[in-house]
């Protein structure tokens, strides 16, 4: 069983999905962390999952601690969902190739700093982009640098509102995310 940690920041819906497939994936989800009071955190009480939100004002100045602190061994793989800090390499390196990261564009396209949430789905839309889709990765230092793991296409509709399009990316990213997750956890 692949033991996991998800960080989240936001509604949760790929948490959800990976609480929903936990027995299919292999997984289990010892905790939650959050960096801000989030609905995600909702989620996991409901589940019964141990939920942990890091103070901002605190962890500002040592995340690193904060998250070592959190996780300590507690788990085999960190997943970002929706998660919005950047992480340092003090744990980028301290966990390579042991944390992944769903981003919903088809990296290295719209990845970055400033590239979260709805932002992509407008640059997308205003780029009049004809594909978009989400991406897997590992996490690295950089901002969606890390090595991808899976990539799958949507397209974009000439009338595409951003919304209409994070609505479709998002459908997606609820099979891409747990679909890798049991991969790793097969080869744990
Ligand atoms: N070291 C890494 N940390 C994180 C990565 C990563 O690839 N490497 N991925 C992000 C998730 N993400 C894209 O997938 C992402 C999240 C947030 C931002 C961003 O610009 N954030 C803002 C702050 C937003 C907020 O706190 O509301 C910022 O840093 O100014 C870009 C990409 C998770 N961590
Ligand atoms: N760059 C990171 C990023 O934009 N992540 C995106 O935030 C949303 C979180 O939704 P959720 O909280 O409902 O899972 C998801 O679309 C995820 O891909």
């Amino acid at each position: 069983m692949l033991k996991i940690a998800v960080l989240v920041s936001g509604g949760g819906s790929n948490l959800q999905s990976i609480i929903d497939m936990a027995d299919e994936i292999g997984c289990s989800i010892e905790l939650v962390v959050a960096d801000r009071g989030c609905y995600g955190l909702e989620r996991a009480a409901e589940h019964g999952i141990e939920g942990v939100l890091l103070d901002r004002k605190v962890y500002k100045k040592n995340l690193s601690e904060m998250l070592d602190e959190v996780l300590r061994d507690r788990v085999d793989l960190i997943v970002l969902a929706g998660f919005l800090s950047i992480l340092d390499e003090n744990i980028t390196n301290r966990w390579k190739g042991r944390i992944i990261n769903i981003h919903p564009s088809l990296l290295p396209k719209f990845g970055g700093p400033g590239m979260y949430g709805m932002n992509i789905h407008r640059a997308v839309v205003e780029a009049g982009e004809r594909e978009s889709g989400c991406t897997v990765h590992y996490v690295d230092a950089g901002v969606d640098t890390g090595e991808i793991i899976f990539q799958e296409r949507v397209e974009v509709k000439p009338n595409d509102t951003p919304e209409d399009l994070q609505k479709r990316v998002l459908t997606l990213e609820h099979r891409l995310l747990p679909q890798a997750i049991k991969n790793i956890a097969m080869a744990h």
